[in-house]
């Protein structure tokens, strides 16, 4: 049971989605109500993950007991603050070096306050997933809010409410919690000085969770179970030749970096400069100095004359494994209240996806892997997006992944049920059971073989 409502789509994409996931459950299981199955999805999509996942540094020099100790200090005293019960923390049973914390949640008792604070819709997901509300999500608070009131914290998933604003009606407004103001009204709208930092802390959210900001950065990389499981399932070898083609912000690549004991050449191009710098702060805060990063248009980093030391583009059958991790319409994300993207952007991606695809195969030696994986639950840019590429490209076949935690891909016209088992699929509500593996973001990920002749 949950207070929060169910992600709201534009009409014309959820009549899209709908209709593409209803065909496809038709096809396997006729006898299943695809509209309660539909209705399941779209409201667990509104919900956060009730497991957040803490990814270790192989390269720390410290052992697993003692990271896990060190994690479960930082957060017992981060609780202890807050007057919680300490958290559940243990290392994941299949994912290696992957630190799982038990959330709870909702919390259906909270007695709201008089005093109600309006936060904006990124604002408000972050703190389903354990954030304080920073100063710049405010967007609206009742007149002589004083630091150190106790207030009801509100998300605008509609977007009505307007910078500086007083009072706004309920029934239009997600409650996310209860916290205490750390900023006035008068700081907050009145001062010329921008304010930063923490707006008002969390004291009783909706969901638990750990606050993510500056834990233990050096030791840890929080990422969603599935993304974890992309960087297992690539399987970098020391001394191969790798690269991470749409890779900012680098979550991935600092992983794959991990795994490679930064032995090899590890690529990872973005689209800009501001994207590369995002990865380059991830690596530097893992201290890994290695990678080689470039601001280029990834449907363009194949060419037959390029060389093989500088940057792209790159020759053909230059690397040893390929990560596509690229851009998606990003419909698994959750906690997700509001989604207004039209039906001509979602149907965009398919075509983009494809121009990389092709690139990568075209990278990709004999023999060598290509991992491609999305946050999206649509089948255009997962099953239909694999079954184009195996019948397009002769040279690949699908391979088995190593760990395989989600559920078989789902079916499509022509894709064979032995290509769908090696499919990953993570469909949030599709399992009843709650865990690590199962109440995840929705996520899609296919691994392929280039043969080697
Ligand atoms: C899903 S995100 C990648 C997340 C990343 N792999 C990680 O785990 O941190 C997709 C990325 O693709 C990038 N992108 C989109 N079009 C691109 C292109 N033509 N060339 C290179 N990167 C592109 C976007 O800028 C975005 O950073």
């Amino acid at each position: 049971m949950s207070s929060l409502p169910p992600l709201v789509l534009t009409p014309e994409v959820n009549n899209h989605l709908k209709c593409s996931l209803l065909q496809s459950w038709q096809l396997s299981s006729p006898q299943e109500d695809g509209s309660a199955k539909y209705d399941k999805l779209v409201r667990k999509l509104g919900t956060p993950p009730l497991f957040t996942t803490l990814r270790t540094n192989p390269m720390a020099g410290r052992t697993h007991k003692d990271l896990l100790d060190v994690v479960k200090a930082e957060i017992a005293k981060n609780y202890n603050e807050k007057g919680w019960q300490e958290p559940c923390i243990y290392y994941h049973s299949v994912v290696k070096n992957l630190i799982v914390v038990d959330g709870r949640g909702p919390d259906l008792d909270l007695q709201k306050h008089d005093k109600q604070v309006v936060v904006d819709l990124a604002c408000g997901m972050a703190v389903l997933r354990g954030a304080d509300v920073f100063a710049q999500g405010i967007m609206g608070c009742p007149l002589g809010m004083s630091e150190e009131d106790a207030v009801s914290v509100y998300c605008d998933v509609n977007h009505t409410c307007l910078k500086g604003a007083t009072k706004f009606q309920e029934g239009s407004m997600v409650f996310v919690g209860n916290g205490t103001a750390r900023v006035s009204r008068e700081k907050l709208f009145c001062s010329k000085e921008s304010v930063s930092g923490v707006g008002i802390s969390m004291t009783q959210p909706l969901f638990e969770a750990p606050c993510l900001t500056d834990l233990c950065s050096d030791l840890i990389f929080p990422q969603n179970l599935p993304s974890v499981v992309v960087g297992q399932t690539l399987d970098p070898k020391q001394g191969e030749t790798i690269l991470d083609m749409c890779a900012s912000p680098g979550g991935k690549t600092v992983h794959i970096a991990s795994l490679m004991a930064e032995k090899g050449r590890l690529v990872a191009l973005d689209k800009s400069q501001a994207k590369i710098d995002k990865i380059k702060k991830n690596a530097e805060n893992w201290n890994l100095n290695f990678i080689e990063t470039y601001p280029f248009d990834a449907r363009r980093s194949c060419t037959d004359s390029a060389d093989l030391c500088g940057g792209p583009p790159y020759p053909p059958g230059m690397f040893d494994r390929i990560l596509l991790d690229g851009p998606c319409s990003a419909l698994g994300q959750r906690p997700s209240s509001n989604n207004q993207m039209s039906l001509k952007s979602l149907k965009s991606y398919p075509c983009l996806q494809r121009q990389l695809f092709q690139q990568a195969v075209k990278l990709l030696r004999p023999g060598g892997t290509l991992v491609y994986s999305t946050c999206t639950i649509t089948m255009e840019e997962n099953e239909e997006l694999v079954l184009w590429a195996l019948q397009t490209f002769s040279c690949l076949s699908l391979a088995t992944m190593e760990p395989h935690l989600g559920n078989k891909g789902r079916a499509c016209a022509g894709l064979s049920g032995e290509d769908r088992d090696k499919l990953q699929l993570f469909l949030p509500g599709c399992d009843d059971q709650i865990s690590p593996g199962t109440d995840t973001i929705g996520f899609f990920i296919a691994k392929f073989l280039k043969s080697s002749s």
